[in-house]
């Protein structure tokens, strides 16, 4: 059996002078859960910087709501398995809906963002033209969550995707299903 790896594939920062680790790993979380976190973003930023040098090829992605969002800092990562990516988040404070909690649009972008990412790392650019979020328990502020986005079948230029968000213990926080559609004559730089 094939064994699961993981890829970084972006970290969210700036610049690569300014990635750097966040200062927020010290609550709420075990020391395991914590190290793990510790060494994806490592690997994310080494491989962020090589990045940069060598392509200079995130520029376009640094402008992304989601991944350039100062309130949310993201490592993705691509499962080599089958193409699904997990984004690990930390969300903000301010990006508030009901008081404490995360905003719910906040939280269909991320859901969005991950499951676009597993789209468009897998094939031809395509677009979000649906997307339905259940929402199963509120995101509370300043915490980490878990994003996974699988594309579930493709058919033609349409591509029927998930996602879900869950805290590290595996709750589930939210769901969504999504399709995504290759435009017939523009292809926008992403
Ligand atoms: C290191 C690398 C990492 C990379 C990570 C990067 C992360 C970035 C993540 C960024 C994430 C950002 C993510 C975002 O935010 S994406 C931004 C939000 N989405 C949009 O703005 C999309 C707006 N829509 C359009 O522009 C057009 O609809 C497009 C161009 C997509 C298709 O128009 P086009 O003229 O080409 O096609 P068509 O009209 O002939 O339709 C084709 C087929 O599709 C069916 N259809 C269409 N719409 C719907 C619908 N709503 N429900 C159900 N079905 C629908 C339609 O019936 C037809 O089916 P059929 O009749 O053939 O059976």
């Amino acid at each position: 059996m094939q064994k699961p790896s993981f890829q970084p594939y972006y970290v969210k920062a700036l610049s690569s002078e300014q990635a750097q680790l966040p200062t927020w790993f010290p609550s709420g979380h075990s020391e395991e859960f914590q190290l793990i976190l510790r060494k994806l973003f490592e690997r994310g930023f080494r491989l962020m910087r090589k990045l940069n040098i060598q392509k200079g090829n995130l520029s376009n992605i640094s402008k992304n709501f989601v991944l350039s969002n100062p309130q949310i800092h993201v490592v993705m990562l691509r499962r080599a398995l089958d193409g699904s990516v997990i984004y690990l988040a930390r969300v903000g404070s301010q990006v508030q809906g009901p008081s404490g909690f995360m905003h719910g649009g906040a939280t269909a972008a991320l859901l969005d963002d991950c499951v676009s990412s597993a789209v468009l790392l897998s094939g031809p650019f395509a677009m979000t033209v649906q997307l339905n979020v259940q929402y199963r328990k509120p995101v509370p502020l300043n915490s980490v969550v878990v994003v996974e986005g699988y594309i579930d079948q493709t058919n033609g230029r349409k591509t029927i995707a998930g996602g879900k968000m869950y805290h590290p213990d595996g709750a589930l926080y939210a769901e969504a299903t999504l399709l995504f559609v290759k435009p017939r004559l523009v292809e926008p730089k992403m």
